[in-house]
């Protein structure tokens, strides 16, 4: 879903980062880098207007979002199909089963829709919650290392499947992988205890391929920097 308004974090985490002044460009798809610990989950979490269990001076401006954290949060006792529509459930909104359908082809998990999380493998787990939350289509997308538990293969044609889905949209996305930010964001974040600093996204429109020279060269550039 498309939305003009800028997202916008204002302030500090004292102990954890200092003061940073992050505003989403609308429409389109950020990552967010930096070390383990350094609050980008925390970032995430004061968008999606969620508790954060650390101290936050500052003020948060954001839009409805669709947020997917690490653990993907898919609830154990529904099916994938159901985890899928239960964004429209929760809202007392019929779910659409043919959109349900597609999200589950998109995800790759034709022939799973009756299974329980418990039954699915880690990825799969983690494919289901990412189309959980392409089916919320909000206007601010929040992902937090969406891909993580997936295979080379499924880490490029998911990406590039989500980057082609949420055009666009405003999405903030998490990623540890320089090769994924390279290859998905319009732009480049690297956080650091002393706030956010731009790193230069390779030019042209996402999803880039894996193997074209400047996304090789970003993708040296921010594993250096990253590094430093
Ligand atoms: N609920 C909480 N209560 C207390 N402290 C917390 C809570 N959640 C996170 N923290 C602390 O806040 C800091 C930042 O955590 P956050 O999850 O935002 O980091 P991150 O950059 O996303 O890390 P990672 O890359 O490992 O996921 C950490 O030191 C963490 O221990």
């Amino acid at each position: 879903m498309r939305s003009d308004a800028a997202p916008r974090v204002a302030g500090a985490a004292p102990g954890l980062f200092a003061a940073l002044d992050l505003t989403l460009e609308p429409g389109r798809l950020t990552c967010l880098l930096g070390a383990s610990g350094v609050g980008k989950s925390t970032l995430l979490r004061l968008l999606a207007g969620l508790p954060t269990g650390v101290e936050f001076q500052g003020t948060v401006a954001t839009l409805p979002c669709a947020l997917m954290g690490q653990d993907g949060g898919l609830f154990p006792w529904l099916t994938v199909a159901q985890n899928i529509g239960l964004g429209a459930r929760l809202r007392r909104e019929a779910a659409d089963p043919a959109r349900i359908a597609r999200m589950v082809e998109a995800v790759g998990l034709d022939g799973l829709e009756d299974r329980l999380p418990a039954q699915l493998s880690g990825g799969q787990r983690q494919r289901a919650a990412l189309a959980r939350t392409l089916a919320e289509d909000r206007p601010l997308v929040l992902l937090d290392e969406p891909f993580s538990a997936l295979d080379a293969r499924l880490r490029l044609q998911i990406g590039d499947m989500a980057a082609r889905l949420l055009q666009g949209t405003t999405v903030l996305m998490v990623t540890h992988d320089p090769a994924e930010a390279a290859r998905l964001g319009d732009r480049i974040l690297v956080m650091t205890p002393g706030g956010l600093a731009e790193h230069p996204a390779p030019p042209g429109p996402v999803p880039r391929r894996h193997d074209a020279p400047e996304v090789l060269a970003a993708q040296a550039a921010l594993t250096d920097r990253l590094l430093a």
